[in-house]
């Protein structure tokens, strides 16, 4: 059993606001260390037993479109130091893949995902809230490119989609979520010294580990 409760790490942020990004450089500084990073995104509904046609008219920027009951269920189980399956999602198919990632615990648990704040049960168990905050025009122009090259879609549907629900939920949900952050960065991924304060926290969460 660990000695101590895992140190849990909200963060959230609109689409293309550099979430994954900010995520990503602070695992890379701890490679092989006691770091677990879980992907909101993952815990999309399974849409397997849906048409395609339908799939495509699921709002995935509402909170429902979310199992986070699941996610909640699976960050418990590693706190009380057990492996649990991850699903993996694909965003081509609109679905969970068949695969699924074992994630064993760790000392820092990295929770990342637009309406992680927007989830009372999630906020619990979180130790900091980070809200990654980049503007509007930053964010589709990341997104657009994003999408077009990594998620198979095309420029159209890019925009009519962030027309019609990722403008609407992020005014609705993510933005009003920014209130509970702890600690807000400014434009996510490039930003060294928000990612430098982040890492030094790390680095004594688990130093004390060693130690203690
Ligand atoms: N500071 C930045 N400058 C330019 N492109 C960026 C920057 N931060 C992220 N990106 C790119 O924008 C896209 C969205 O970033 P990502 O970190 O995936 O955001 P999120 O997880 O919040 O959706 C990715 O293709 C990423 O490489
Ligand atoms: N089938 C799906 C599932 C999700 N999305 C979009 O992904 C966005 C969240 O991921 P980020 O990495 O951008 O934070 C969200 O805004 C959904 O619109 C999708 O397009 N298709």
């Amino acid at each position: 059993m660990r000695k101590k409760k895992p140190v849990i790490i909200g963060v959230a942020g609109g689409s293309g606001s550099g979430k994954t990004s900010v995520t990503k450089a602070i695992q890379n500084r701890f490679v092989n260390q006691s770091v677990l990073v879980i992907e909101q995104d993952y815990y999309y509904k399974d849409q397997s037993d849906i048409p395609m046609e339908e799939r495509l008219q699921t709002n995935y920027d509402h909170p429902l479109a979310f199992d986070n009951d699941l996610l909640v269920h699976h960050i418990k189980q590693l706190l009380e130091d057990k492996i649990v399956d991850k699903p993996v999602y694909d965003y081509t198919m609109h679905t969970r893949s068949e695969q699924v990632i074992p994630m064993e615990p760790r000392d820092v648990i990295i929770i990342e995902g637009i309406l992680i704040l927007d989830e009372p049960q999630l906020m619990e168990l979180m130790d900091i809230k980070v809200f990654v905050d980049t503007d509007a025009d930053l964010r589709i122009i990341r997104r657009l490119l994003r999408d077009i090259n990594e998620r198979g879609r095309s420029i159209d549907s890019v925009i009519n989609q962030y027309i019609q629900t990722v403008r609407p939920a992020h005014l609705q949900f993510i933005e009003p979520s920014k209130r509970y952050a702890d600690v807000i960065i400014p434009e996510g991924g490039q930003n060294v010294v928000a990612i430098d304060l982040l890492a030094t926290k790390i680095e004594k969460v688990l130093e004390g580990e060693k130690t203690n």
